[in-house]
């Protein structure tokens, strides 16, 4: 049986088709991730999902148990970390993984426990009897993570959780997915940073205008999608672009001192420049060829549909 199991999934406001009919399985201890560009749907279908919306038609089942007609149960098998988060800010960090404890009835020894070593591993032991409003985006998303995982849950569902934190945040908080995952969780995340979902997810499911354009493992969908490769190049003396004139390269793009040639023939175009580097003189100070990535498929794949 999946973890997830989303079937003709359409979801309507107004005349607006936010997701239309889309249909797709994550399997048990499965690492799952929604991207797309802004508005493609991936808020919508995950408050589907977590029994927040209701579906103009289809279906969802949750380990086998449909979302609308066995919500209680369902809803028992996943935690989530909304976009917006969800924590109380009048009560401290302690205070509100202590309530979701008890939300999903661990006895009093377990809450006391299970709090302090969340607390801990989240870096927010010191700050544990503030009162969240005085936190950080950052720290308050660390306490949603928290009050998600305390319960420890089959499902973990989180919607753009490292969305504007900084490095260390970031970083407790992928190492809590990841740690989560790997003693079973199914964990599904909905990001707009195509490196961490890159890094982090099993398979990809990229959303466009509210279908599915692809989904497939990130490194089938890269070299199934990109097929470009390019060079990066830079010189000890800056040059224009009227430098890369004679050399034939599809497009050039400029970042800062270095250049970025995207070349059918990498060796071919890497040879040309260095011979007419060495005609005017010029040194060659970083050189480098780039593959096809996750994001270059991206772009092609929110194109194309445009
Ligand atoms: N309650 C609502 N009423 C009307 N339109 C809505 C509502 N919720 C979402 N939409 C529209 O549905 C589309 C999909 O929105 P959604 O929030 O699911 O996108 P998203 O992929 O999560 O975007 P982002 O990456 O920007 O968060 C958008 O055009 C949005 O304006």
């Amino acid at each position: 049986m999946s973890a997830i199991q989303v079937k003709n999934l359409t979801k309507t406001f107004g005349d607006f088709v936010a997701v239309d009919n889309i249909s797709f399985e994550v399997a048990n201890g499965e690492f799952f991730g929604l991207l797309g560009p802004n508005g493609a749907g991936k808020t919508t279908i995950i408050r589907m999902i977590v029994g927040l919306l209701t579906p103009n038609d289809g279906s969802i089942l949750i380990q086998g148990l449909d979302i609308i007609k066995d919500v209680i149960s369902a809803k028992m098998k996943l935690s989530t970390v909304p976009e917006t988060g969800n924590v109380y800010t009048d009560l401290s960090a302690r205070e509100n993984i202590q309530l979701a404890g008890k939300f999903y009835g661990l006895s009093k020894k377990e809450i006391a426990e299970k709090s302090d070593e969340l607390l801990n591993e989240l870096g927010l032991f010191d700050r544990r009897d503030d009162p969240v409003i005085n936190f950080s985006k950052g720290m308050r998303q660390r306490v949603s993570i928290a009050c998600a995982v305390i319960n420890e849950p089959d499902i973990l569902i989180l919607d753009e959780p490292t969305e504007g934190l900084d490095v260390q945040s970031r970083r407790l908080l992928i190492n809590k997915m990841k740690q989560m995952n790997e003693n079973g969780t199914t964990v599904i995340l909905t990001t707009h940073n195509i490196e961490e979902a890159n890094q982090l997810c099993e398979r990809v499911c990229i959303i466009n205008k509210g279908k599915i354009a692809a989904i497939d493992r990130p490194e089938t969908l890269t070299t199934t999608f990109d097929k470009t490769q390019s060079i990066e190049i830079s010189f000890n003396r800056s040059v224009t672009q009227d430098f890369f004139e004679p050399v034939s390269v599809y497009r050039i793009e400029n970042y800062g001192d270095k250049w970025r040639l995207y070349t059918s023939s990498p060796d071919r175009t890497i040879k040309h420049l260095s011979k007419i580097a060495e005609n005017q003189d010029l040194e060659i100070v970083s050189l480098r060829t780039l593959g096809p990535s996750l994001e270059e498929a991206f772009v092609s794949l929110t194109e194309v549909e445009k």
